[in-house]
């Protein structure tokens, strides 16, 4: 069903090896995998197997040490540090475990900050920051200060910070590694429909099979290698 849709995510032959001391450790060895456009694709394995290693490849935070990294028709593995810096801001929308927001700023303009690496007037800001609140179902709340937003609410702020910019992919890395059942559902069911009513590729880590059986489909990281089942 979605195999007709177009790749947007392609990953080619990839490995990552990463030097400790005089040591090599090979993380990633000879990766392919194809995201298609709207897909919301789960990406599990043992801890240590390279699933956040994998994840800064697609949203240009780290480069492969050999293999194609393509995301629509760019090639982020060859772009310069420069260009990875503003390419990222245009077409990646991250969302963290433990949320990363500023505590200092309230909700409005933590998910405001992308935008302010665009050439957005300050109108057109308010306006997008308003909406991506709304999408989250935080309307009620942009004047708070995170420390007084429970734990789902900073997390919904995370989100509404990074589509802000309607970014090309969603990077989700553990999203709801640090909320309880319910919070996370919640979180879950608006990733969900970021998905399927918005249309937003999505590529999440997680650990949590509950997570994961909310995505369209999931894939295993294990020694260096995907699969489409959990263990060899
Ligand atoms: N910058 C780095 N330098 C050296 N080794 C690294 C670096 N980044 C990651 N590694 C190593 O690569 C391996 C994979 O790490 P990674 O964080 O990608 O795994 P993970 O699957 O996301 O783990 P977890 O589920 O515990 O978060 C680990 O052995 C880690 O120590």
């Amino acid at each position: 069903m979605s195999d007709s849709r177009p790749t947007l995510v392609r990953i080619d032959n990839v490995t990552r090896t990463f030097t400790r001391g005089s040591e090599q450790i090979p993380v990633l060895s000879g990766l392919h995998l194809d995201v298609k456009e709207a897909e919301f694709l789960a990406l599990m394995g043992p801890s240590g197997s390279g699933k956040s290693t994998l994840l800064n490849l697609i949203g240009g935070l780290d480069r492969p040490s050999s293999g194609v990294v393509q995301i629509g028709p760019d090639r982020v593995d060859q772009l310069s540090d420069g260009q990875l810096a503003a390419w990222r801001a245009r077409h990646i929308g991250f969302v963290f475990q433990f949320y990363n927001l500023l505590p200092a700023l309230n909700a409005e303009r933590n998910v405001e900050l992308p935008l302010l690496l665009t050439h957005l007037n300050k109108a057109k800001r308010r306006q997008h920051v308003a909406a991506a609140l709304d999408a989250v179902g935080l309307s009620h709340r942009v004047k708070s200060f995170p420390r007084t937003l429970s734990g789902g609410e900073q997390q919904r702020v995370g989100i509404a910070r990074a589509i802000v910019t309607d970014p090309t992919v969603l990077l989700c890395d553990e999203p709801t590694g640090d909320l309880d059942r319910k919070s996370g559902d919640e979180i879950l069911s608006l990733l969900q429909s970021l998905n399927r009513d918005h249309g937003k590729t999505i590529i999440m880590v997680t650990h949590d099979p509950h997570a994961s059986a909310r995505a369209t489909r999931t894939v295993y990281l294990n020694k260096g290698q995907l699969s489409d089942t959990p263990e060899d």
